[in-house]
């Protein structure tokens, strides 16, 4: 059930308006000025301005790539410059909300499918944000553009190879990794800003992996110290497109992402729009940023969910018949802050309560614990948390949990397994949930792949 709200909620603290820095609250427009990449170094380089009638603030922002060992051929080299140049444009969201100006200019003329693209990242991929703040102009940006370029012709030689496989150190990354292998494809694991989970991940699967680097501008932060507006952005956008950049860079093929059935659904509805955390993982976002990559790089098929049509269930379940993981996988947003992240699960986030709902009907309650560190089901604190997820109290949080019917399919399926029906949280969940939520929870539904997608036949052979 998808819940319509009229008012906002009062801002969480770190979200409140107005900030001690006056200048933001009269920035006018947000400007991408220029951007520079140097070979010798893999270094790109991405500015950003936000300017008003107080004067005009400046942020660079460095994205790292892998260089290869031989030099990329000239057309790679070309499509690899035009991948960065719309990288610069989806990175400056992280800019762009220290001030929500009205006005977004952007730095040059490029095709209809880049306008709808980003347009949408700055509308539909901020609008948690604009939701927590209060801020419903940022719902209708349009981006001011200087003019339309006609899309370049199709290459599609730039997108053959080897696939590169993208890697959160989640469930969802290891199941397409392992899946690609086991089809034969033999898959380059990539991350960006690898932590200790993501490289523990990439060691269990033994394969070779590359890593960029991304680093904000520290102005941001010192800003965001001092109050500024703050609040989710669309970071799978950023990481898609530095990992596509890093395929075209390295000769490799097309950038396989793990984004699941469940992401394009919304949270909720605010003045008529869709509030979804997870836009820029949704079908939506995979398909304006597949258009602009072919219109504005000429790649063709550069960048797919493999999971696209299957349930977080579902995932799950195919997550428990891969074992090597068990002491890496880590799926807690807390373990990937910047700075004081959880070494692994933290046990009493959305996210966790979620992925161990949803492992559980697959596993042991053995193995579960050990994977997770801790037995969520034998603590009676966790319940108001999963009546939330359950659909019975609030909205769906605003993290990365799947949907009401999954949860609801994925208790059932606990209360008919011995090893997990005892468990004080299971009993007094099943309790809490009214007949009729039951009767709209399918399982063939979960377990049934379905939905749009976009992946290439070779590869649609390897879902189940
Ligand atoms: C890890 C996490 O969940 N972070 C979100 C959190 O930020 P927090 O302050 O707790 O920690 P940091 O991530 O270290 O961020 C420090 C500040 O830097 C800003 N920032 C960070 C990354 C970036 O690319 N741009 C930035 O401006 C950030 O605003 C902080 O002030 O709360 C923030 C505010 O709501 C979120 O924006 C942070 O989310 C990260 C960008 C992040 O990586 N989140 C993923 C774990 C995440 O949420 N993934 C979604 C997919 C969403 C999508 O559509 O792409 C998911 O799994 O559902
Ligand atoms: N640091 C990263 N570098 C590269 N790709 C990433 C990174 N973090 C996440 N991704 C990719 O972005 C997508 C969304 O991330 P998400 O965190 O939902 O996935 P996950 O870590 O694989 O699984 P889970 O849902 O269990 O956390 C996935 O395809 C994932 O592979």
């Amino acid at each position: 059930m998808l819940l319509v709200v009229s008012s906002r909620p009062v801002a969480d603290a770190d979200l409140v308006w107005p900030v001690r820095n006056d200048q933001l609250g009269q920035m006018a427009t947000f400007r991408f000025p220029s951007s520079s990449f140097d070979p010798t170094t893999g270094v790109a380089s991405f500015d950003y301005e936000l300017d008003g009638p107080t004067g005009t603030l400046t942020f660079t922002e460095t994205v790292t790539f892998p260089m290869p060992a031989v030099a990329p051929t000239a057309a790679r080299l070309d499509a690899f410059h035009r991948v960065l140049s719309l990288l610069h444009l989806v990175a400056g969201v992280s800019y762009y909300k220290a001030a929500a100006p009205p006005r977004l200019e952007l730095p040059a003329p490029v095709a209809t499918a880049v306008v709808d693209y980003i347009t949408a990242i700055y509308t539909k991929g901020l609008a948690e944000y604009a939701y927590r703040n209060d801020l419903p102009h940022v719902l209708s940006l349009v981006p001011a553009v200087p003019g339309t370029a006609e899309p370049v012709p199709a290459v599609p030689e730039l997108t053959e190879g080897r696939p590169l496989s993208a890697v959160g150190g989640g469930k969802d990354s290891i199941v397409t990794l392992e899946t690609l292998r086991g089809g034969g494809f033999d898959p380059v694991p990539f991350s960006v800003n690898p932590n200790p989970i993501i490289t523990a991940v990439n060691e269990a699967s033994g394969a070779p992996a590359l890593a960029a680097r991304r680093r904000l501008d520290p102005l941001l932060l010192e800003l965001n110290a001092e109050g500024a507006r703050n609040g989710h952005i669309p970071v799978t956008a950023i990481n898609s497109l530095i990992a596509v950049a890093t395929a075209v860079l390295r000769g490799l093929g097309p950038v396989v992402m793990s984004n699941e059935r469940s992401a394009s659904d919304p949270n909720l509805i605010w003045n008529g729009h869709e509030i979804n955390h997870q836009w820029s993982k949704g079908v939506e976002a995979e398909g304006l940023l597949r258009d602009a990559l072919a219109a504005h790089a000429g790649l063709v098929d550069p960048y797919f969910s493999l999971l696209r049509t299957l349930s977080e269930l579902h995932i799950a379940k195919l997550f428990a018949g891969f074992t090597g993981y068990d002491d890496v996988v880590t799926s807690c947003n807390q373990a990937f802050k910047l700075s004081n992240a959880t070494t692994r699960w933290c046990g009493h986030c959305p996210k966790c309560r979620f992925v161990f709902l949803a492992m559980a009907p697959f596993m042991s309650p053995e193995r579960l614990v050990r994977i997770f560190g801790t037995d969520l089901f034998a603590d009676p604190a966790q319940i108001p948390g999963y009546l939330e997820i359950l659909g019975i109290d609030g909205h769906k949080p605003f993290e990365c949990v799947g949907e009401v019917e999954e949860s609801l399919v994925a208790l059932g399926l606990l209360s008919r397994q011995p090893a997990w029906a005892g468990a004080p949280v299971v009993m007094a969940l099943v309790g809490a949930v009214p007949q009729e939520a039951w009767a709209a929870a399918s399982d063939s539904e979960v377990f049934t792949p379905g939905g749009p997608h976009f992946v290439p036949a070779p590869y649609a052979k390897l879902l189940p």
